[in-house]
């Protein structure tokens, strides 16, 4: 047959095969679109159908992601939304797992909570993070998460948190780090390895200690297996072609840090771990896992999936406060004065004193309201399920195995979902901590912590530890001076979103701890 093929010529043959080839996707788009409407809805806008098409969006994509456009990338696409659904369109570069990509809050809430049970990481998410990840909390359905849920909750109960000795210790290394006033210091990095030294010793009870160590392998490890994973997340279909052996090595140095610490909280007897736990001081997340398994696998993928859960989103979330209150002198005197008021300018806050302070925990929230800390993120049809339509509209089908694109980034900054401008509600594109005093976002168009019954189990303990580190800048400093170039600040994301400049400042210490 193929004889007879070629003998056509190449003219013949290319039109022959490239006319098969738009049968065959016109087939199967065909298929696809009755397996959709078998789940009860219809197909959103489509971008693609097939590899020719689809290519072009994936190396669009891509090259977003390489040159830190991927909010530009994801909005542009609703070009080809319609009115009908005007915040969800889909791509398949096989022709065959669909990729819904949505910005719709009601499509939020069924993935995260009212369909929950039909969505969830699903198998391909599982094995592309599995060689960092393993079978953690992050990476799993099911049972399966449900018992990391379960290992992991206990250690974010308010009783523990409450203890801010962890945060003042690092805190304060952060702030022995800062350079005399008026000279330049990026205090991104800092914070970066601030909560990384937060994190390795609340997790097992000895820091890695990269506030003093700014050349430390573990953290250049630990961001070059996060940049890795985010291109191998990003190029799905495509990702075996990406060479994986910097990644490899990288996790390899973080197992290799972590190692000492399992082996020796193995080494202790149940008996011995139980009598630890009446211990607040020096019983760790590590030690409280290890009362429940002694697979050290098992331990490591839990401490591994924390530590990226708590390290990175906290510090991008504090480098665009700084960022931000250097752009607002009137905001920042406001909450430097709430700060005083509370607990003056050198006595250590309490819990209830970071509670008590709602202009701080507005600047938080305006924070994460326009810099989610994970602005993408991707869930899987575990069955046939569908997305809410618009009032008068048809749902969206989605089949087994389809996969949810949601940004709660590009949905955070859709103006439509706010109220109109006023005195008192600055325009959305704005740092306005001040929205929040009468404002309440309508349910499922804020989620920096998700929702659901995967909402992030760390929430509490972020918020406090950003909020104690803030309190404790402040308490000292009352000026901050961006140094960098407002123009060429850029979101650069990653797994989680961050300040792609850094934020270089210099900071100028108050006089005698007065409001200036
Ligand atoms: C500003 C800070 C933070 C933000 C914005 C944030 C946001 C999120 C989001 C959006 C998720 C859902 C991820 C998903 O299901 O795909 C999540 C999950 C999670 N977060 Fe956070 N997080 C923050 C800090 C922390 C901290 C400090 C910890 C712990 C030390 C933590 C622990 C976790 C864990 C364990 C999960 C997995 C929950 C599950 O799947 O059941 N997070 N977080």
């Amino acid at each position: 047959m193929f004889a007879a093929l070629f003998a056509l010529g190449p003219l013949y043959t290319s039109a022959i095969v490239f006319a098969s080839l738009a049968v065959y996707y016109a087939v199967k788009k065909a298929i696809v679109t009755r397996q959709v409407l078998r789940t009860g809805g219809v197909r959103s806008p489509i971008l693609a159908t097939n590899p020719l098409f689809g290519l072009r969006f994936l190396l669009d994509a891509g090259w977003s992601q390489v040159n830190n456009r991927l909010l530009d990338y994801y909005d542009r696409q609703y070009r080809w939304a319609t009115p009908e659904c005007p915040n969800c369109v889909e791509l398949s570069f096989t022709g065959r797992i669909r990729f819904l990509m949505t910005r719709e809050p009601e499509h939020i809430k069924a993935v995260l909570t009212s369909k929950f049970s039909d969505f969830g990481k699903g198998p391909q998410f599982h094995d592309a993070w599995a060689p960092f990840l393993g079978d953690s909390i992050f990476t799993t359905d099911g049972q399966q998460w449900q018992n990391s849920r379960g290992l992991i909750r206990p250690m974010f109960i308010k009783d523990k948190v409450r203890d801010l000795e962890i945060f003042d210790r690092w805190a304060g290394a952060l702030i022995d780090k800062l350079p005399p006033p008026g000279q330049t210091v990026d205090i991104s990095d800092l914070f970066y390895r601030m909560t990384l030294d937060v994190t390795t010793d609340y997790l097992l009870g000895a820091s890695v200690n990269s506030l003093d160590n700014p050349k430390s392998e573990f953290a250049r490890a630990f961001n070059e297996v996060q940049r890795i994973q985010m291109m191998i997340t990003i190029l799905a279909p495509m990702n075996a072609l990406l060479p994986k052996w910097r990644y490899n090595r990288g996790i390899k140095v973080l197992e290799k840090f972590m190692a000492p610490f399992i082996e020796h909280t193995l080494s202790l007897s149940p008996d011995e771990l139980e009598k630890l736990s009446k211990n607040d001081k020096s019983f760790t997340f590590l030690h409280n896992i290890a009362r429940s398994t002694r697979d050290p696998k098992v331990i490591r993928d839990q401490i591994m999936a924390v530590l990226i859960a708590g390290r990175d989103t906290t510090a991008a979330t504090l480098s665009w406060t700084i960022y931000e209150l250097s752009h607002y002198p009137e905001t920042l005197r406001k909450l430097r004065t709430e700060i005083l008021a509370t607990v003056g300018p050198s006595r250590t806050p309490t819990y209830d004193d970071l509670k008590n302070m709602p202009y701080l925990t507005h600047a938080l929230n305006e924070t994460l309201r326009l810099y989610p800390a994970v602005p993408y993120n991707v869930r899987a049809a575990l069955e046939d399920s569908t997305l809410p339509g618009r009032p008068g509209q048809p749902d969206i089908g989605v089949r087994k195995n389809d996969v949810v694109v949601y940004s709660s980034l590009a949905m955070q900054r859709r103006k439509d979902l706010y109220p109109p401008e006023s005195d008192e509600f600055a325009d959305p594109a704005v740092f306005s901590p001040e929205r929040w005093d009468h404002w309440t976002p309508r349910p499922w168009t804020y989620v920096p912590f998700n929702g659901g019954p995967r909402i992030c189990v760390g929430q509490n303990f972020a918020m406090t530890e950003m909020a104690f580190c803030l309190v404790r800048i402040l308490q000292k400093y009352e000026r901050i001076e961006y140094r960098g170039d407002w123009h060429a600040q850029y979101h650069k994301a990653e797994i989680v979103g961050a300040p792609g400049h850094g934020v270089p400042v210099a900071l100028y210490e108050a006089q005698y701890g007065e409001v200036a």
